[in-house]
This record gives structure tokens, C-alpha cells and sequence, in this order.
């Protein structure tokens, strides 16, 4: 890892009584917001103080986005009251909250796809900032941050990673007093990761107070100085999270043991299910990432883990196995021996394949439809339940029924419109969906994405099981303690190239890690990938 470079100065000062140990910067006192009858925060109590870094941790549903989305002003509380500095708090919008101060980089992000990333910075900083001087200026801090964005990039052709870093380079610039994070390291790298934390660790010592929201317990650890925990809504513990261990912090979370998924050993590894040769792509985006020569196969029984840096070339990936992006060449895609490469997602879901992509609101589910309609867009050739044309709607909410029952999925009401769902829960919907299928080859994109350690548990146990009953299972993560604890064979992208898959007992994070920045390659593959 290099040494976080030395950040911009921030332009506008503390004001000079703001100091760490200070009186809370912010409260939220009986603080309670409702849905129709389900109770998402029940009288909250939190202070956040000047100098902290302030943990807000809970299981999928437990209440902390509604939480946030009530101190920046993007809903409005049913009952108790925020103070700021002491003074009422109500912000009508994010735009007040933004006045005071409050920085957000969201779980779901509020991003133009249609604009570019320059664009869409600018519309989070003051109106006169000149777009002209913001992108230079955009990529010269996201490189000090080290997160590398293109400001010229229209937003609707980037991965969630980037659309991240995008987020998190946005609040930096406000420079926020009160700076909320909830979940920002979900798909980031270990490297991006450490750049942030080293950030983060900056606002803190210059005065400033963060809320981070994450299911990483030991980014928590070695992070936060106080955290407060929410369970069903209600605050449960507030506590040094150094004087715990994760696992206390988990059964906290939980009210329960979180277990640890488990390999089936002694299944059989068969023939391969996904074979991949030759595979080359030209994206029509300019700025995508020509996939190159990309080789693999993934036999039944097996799950293959593929990391990387996002933007390595693994959303191009997805697209051609998926049918998202037709190949000319039909055979460099088998599946169960079948040429599929110019077959689209339909006919490559009838051979048994299904696929989790990365972004679940907009891409894998349509955020205003109703569960039981998202179900039917990935189980519409299924004649259970679509008979004649006809759609069988009792059959269709059976099949959310037992999603949810499978995976856990809490909802507030009968299927709901997705984007009701709390982020985890929508992944477990998306996620459920797929595996329930009982596809013989299942291609998923970032699987545990925003889920709480039990229910990330749960789902790396459902490809875990659905692998030993035979299937072929692929995972492009850019989780390397996921890939290392649910791989049989790691290979990992760079630049379009797919290295050499290795069998995950003989490759540790450090390797991977190398590999995933251009390291450690051999030299006809490091030419190949650095386009020589
Ligand atoms: N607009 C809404 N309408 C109805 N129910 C909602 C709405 N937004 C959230 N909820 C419900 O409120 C509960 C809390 O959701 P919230 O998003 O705050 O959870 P969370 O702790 O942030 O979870 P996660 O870790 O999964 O993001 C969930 O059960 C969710 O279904």
C-alpha cells in the first residue's frame, strides 16, 4: 500500500469553538419515523460529537438509512425532535442540511446517469462554481483521494465502484462539518478503502464529526471511536467499538450467534458447465474495457471467484455472459457444451443459466414495481407461472412468498414496490430470486453487496449449497475475504485480461491484491494488459 497523498487544504475553516470533546454537534432526541403502521425509527436517541467518528450499526432493516435520510432532511420525522449545536434542528430538504454543513455519500446513489461525472459534482457544490475549473480540478483531487475518475464520463457507463468513488470525491469537496457515510466501502478495494479511512481520519483530527454506517465490523474497529447500534428500529447499545470484539458486535446487531458458512467437502467437481475461449469484445462505449483473450471455465460443483479493481473489465464480463452483449463468435460462450455467445438472456436463462448483476435498483430489479413483478422478470418462461400468456398472479406471490421466507427478506408490508426495501433486503430479494431458480450455472455480480454479516453469511452459504448440489457457480466480487472464504479457484482482472485461475488455497489477499494492480503478471500478459 502507498501513503495516502497529502490532501487539498479545505477552503473554509471550523469555526474556532469547534473542537474535539465538544457538546454534541448533533442530536437526535426520541427521534421517530413511521410507515403506514411499521415503526422504521422508534424514539432514537444518538450525539454525535465534534472530532468522532461515530459508528451507526444494525442488521439489514434495522432503521439506518431511514435514520439518515431524517438528518438530511429528505423525509421528516413523525415524532421527537434534532438539535444542531445545540439549536432546533428541522431541515425541510437535503439543501438546508447541506447549508448547515451535513455531508451524505448515500448507499443508493443520486447520481444523472445521463450527465457526466463532472456534472453531477457540480450539482452537489455551489451554483457559481464554473464546470470548466470543477473538472480539472475533479481530477486532480480524486487522484490525491485515490479514486480515479474520468469528470468527462457520462455516469449511466460506470460501475458501481466508480459510481462510489463519484459519491464519496463529491462530499469530500463540500468539505462537510458533519460528514454520513453509509456503507462507502461496500465495493471498494482494500487499497480505496485505506485512502478514505486515511481521509476520514483527517476530517476527524481537523474538528469535523462522521456517521459511518458499514457492516464491516473490523473497518468499524480500527475506525470509529463510539457506535451506536439499532435493533428493530430502536437504539439497543451504544459502546466503544475497540472494547468489543466483532463478534460481540454482531450478536449485538443480531440478538443472536452469527454463524459462519460452511463447504460442503466431498461433493463431486464435474464437467464444466461455463466455458469461456478467446473471448474478445469491443465495447461500443469508448470508454469501456476491451475484454481481451478472456479464458475460463467454471465446472459444476465448483465456484470460481473473480476479482478486481472495478473498471478492470468485469462489467463488460457480465454483459457478454449474461446476453446483455452479443458476441460474433457464438462458441467462445459454452454453456453445458451449447454455443450461446450470440444467444440473448432469455434462451441462455433456458439452458439453465441465471444472473445476479451488480447494481440492484435500476438494473437487477425495477425500483416501482412490485416484488412479485421483479420475480416476473426473471421467471417469466417459467410455466408455473405464466400458462398461455397469461400471468398467475397466486403463483407469482407463492414464488415471493418463499423467497423471502428462504432468504430472510423483512419487508414492511405484502409485496412491496422494491425500492421500499431497505438496500440488504432488496439484495437478498435479487439474490433469493435467482438461487430458487435452482439454475445449473448462476453468474453473480458483488452477491453480498450492503448485507449485515448474518445475512452475508447466508447468502455465501446458499452458493456454497448450490454448487454441492452441482451447479457451476461464478462470483465477481471486489470482496477478497468473500473470494478467499467461498472459492475453489481465483483469477483476477486487469485491463480486460483474466489471469490465470489459481485454486484459492494457493493464493492469498497480498497475491491477489498485487495482481489486481498490475503486478505479479506474467510479462506477455502485463504487455497484453498494459496495451503493447
Ligand atoms: N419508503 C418506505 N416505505 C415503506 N417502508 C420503508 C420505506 N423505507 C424503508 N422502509 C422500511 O423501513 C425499514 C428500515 O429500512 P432502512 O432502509 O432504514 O434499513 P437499514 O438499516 O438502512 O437497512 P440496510 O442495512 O439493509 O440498508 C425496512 O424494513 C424497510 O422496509
Amino acid at each position: 500500500m502507498t501513503d495516502p497523498s497529502p490532501l487539498p487544504r479545505p477552503t473554509r475553516q471550523l469555526a474556532p469553538d469547534a473542537r474535539p470533546g465538544d457538546a454534541a454537534l448533533f442530536e437526535a432526541i426520541g427521534l421517530t419515523k413511521r410507515y403506514g403502521g411499521f415503526v422504521a425509527n422508534d424514539s432514537i436517541d444518538l450525539a454525535v460529537a465534534p472530532g468522532r467518528i461515530h459508528a451507526l450499526l444494525g442488521e439489514n432493516g434495522a432503521g439506518k438509512s431511514t435514520l439518515v435520510k431524517l438528518i438530511c432532511g429528505l423525509i421528516q420525522p413523525d415524532g421527537g425532535a434534532m438539535r444542531w449545536r445545540g439549536a432546533p434542528f428541522a431541515p425541510e430538504g437535503p439543501a438546508e442540511a447541506r447549508a448547515h454543513g451535513i455531508g451524505l455519500v448515500s448507499q443508493h446513489f443520486a447520481l444523472f446517469d445521463n450527465l457526466t461525472v463532472a456534472e453531477n459534482v457540480a450539482l452537489g457544490l455551489p451554483a457559481a462554481t464554473p464546470l470548466r475549473s470543477l473538472a480539472a480540478r475533479l481530477a486532480q483531487v480524486s487522484e490525491d483521494y485515490g479514486l480515479p475518475l474520468d469528470p468527462k464520463r457520462e455516469v449511466w457507463r460506470l460501475s458501481v465502484g466508480e459510481r462510489q468513488r463519484i459519491e464519496i470525491v463529491r462530499a469530500l469537496l463540500q468539505e462537510p462539518r458533519f460528514l454520513i457515510l453509509d456503507e462507502p466501502t461496500a465495493v471498494l478495494t482494500p487499497s480505496e478503502a485505506d485512502r478514505l479511512f486515511a481521509e476520514l481520519e483527517r476530517l476527524r483530527a481537523e474538528g469535523r464529526a462522521v456517521l459511518y454506517i458499514s457492516h464491516r465490523l473490523d473497518e468499524v474497529q480500527r475506525l470509529c471511536d463510539v457506535a451506536t447500534i439499532l435493533r428493530g428500529g430502536r437504539v439497543v447499545a451504544t459502546c466503544d467499538p475497540r472494547a468489543n470484539t466483532t463478534a460481540s458486535l454482531a450478536r449485538l446487531m443480531v440478538g443472536s450467534e452469527v454463524s459462519q458458512p460452511r463447504s460442503q467437502p466431498g461433493h463431486a467437481i464435474g464437467a464444466a458447465r461455463l466455458s469461456v475461449a478467446g473471448l474478445d469484445i469491443n465495447p461500443d462505449d469508448p470508454h469501456g474495457t476491451a475484454l481481451q483473450a478472456v479464458s475460463f471455465d467454471v465446472r459444476g460443483g465448483e465456484i470460481v471467484g473473480i476479482a478486481g479493481v472495478a473498471g478492470n473489465g468485469q462489467e463488460e464480463l457480465f454483459a457478454a455472459l449474461s446476453g446483455e452483449a452479443l458476441v460474433r463468435d457464438a462458441r467462445s460462450i459454452l454453456i453445458d457444451g451449447q454455443p450461446c455467445g450470440d444467444l440473448p438472456i432469455t434462451r441462455r436463462r433456458e439452458l439453465g443459466a441465471a444472473f445476479v448483476p451488480e447494481q440492484r435498483l435500476g438494473h437487477a430489479a425495477v425500483p416501482t414495481l412490485s416484488l412479485s413483478d421483479n420475480a416476473l422478470l426473471t421467471h417469466h418462461a417459467e410455466p408455473s407461472l405464466v400458462r398461455h400468456g397469461f400471468i398467475r398472479r397466486a403463483a407469482l406471490r407463492d414464488l415471493v412468498e418463499r423467497i423471502s421466507t428462504a432468504f430472510d427478506v423483512r419487508t414492511a408490508a405484502r409485496d412491496p414496490e422494491a425500492r421500499r426495501l431497505s438496500g440488504g433486503n432488496l439484495q437478498k430479494f435479487i439474490v433469493g430470486r435467482e438461487i430458487l431458480r435452482q439454475p445449473k450455472l448462476l453468474v453473480v455480480n458483488q452477491p453480498s453487496w450492503g448485507l449485515d454479516a448474518g445475512a452475508a453469511a447466508a447468502i455465501r452459504q446458499a452458493l456454497i449449497d448450490l454448487a454441492a448440489q452441482g451447479a457451476a457457480v461464478l462470483v465477481i466480487s471486489q470482496d477478497l475475504d468473500e473470494l478467499i472464504e467461498i472459492a475453489d479457484r481465483i483469477g483476477v482482472m486487469f485491463h480486460g485480461r483474466l489471469s490465470p485461475l489459481a485454486a484459492s488455497s494457493a493464493i492469498d489477499r497480498e497475491q491477489l491484491g498485487l495482481l489486481m494492480g498490475g503486478s505479479g503478471w506474467p510479462q506477455r500478459e502485463a504487455q497484453h494488459a498494459a496495451g503493447a
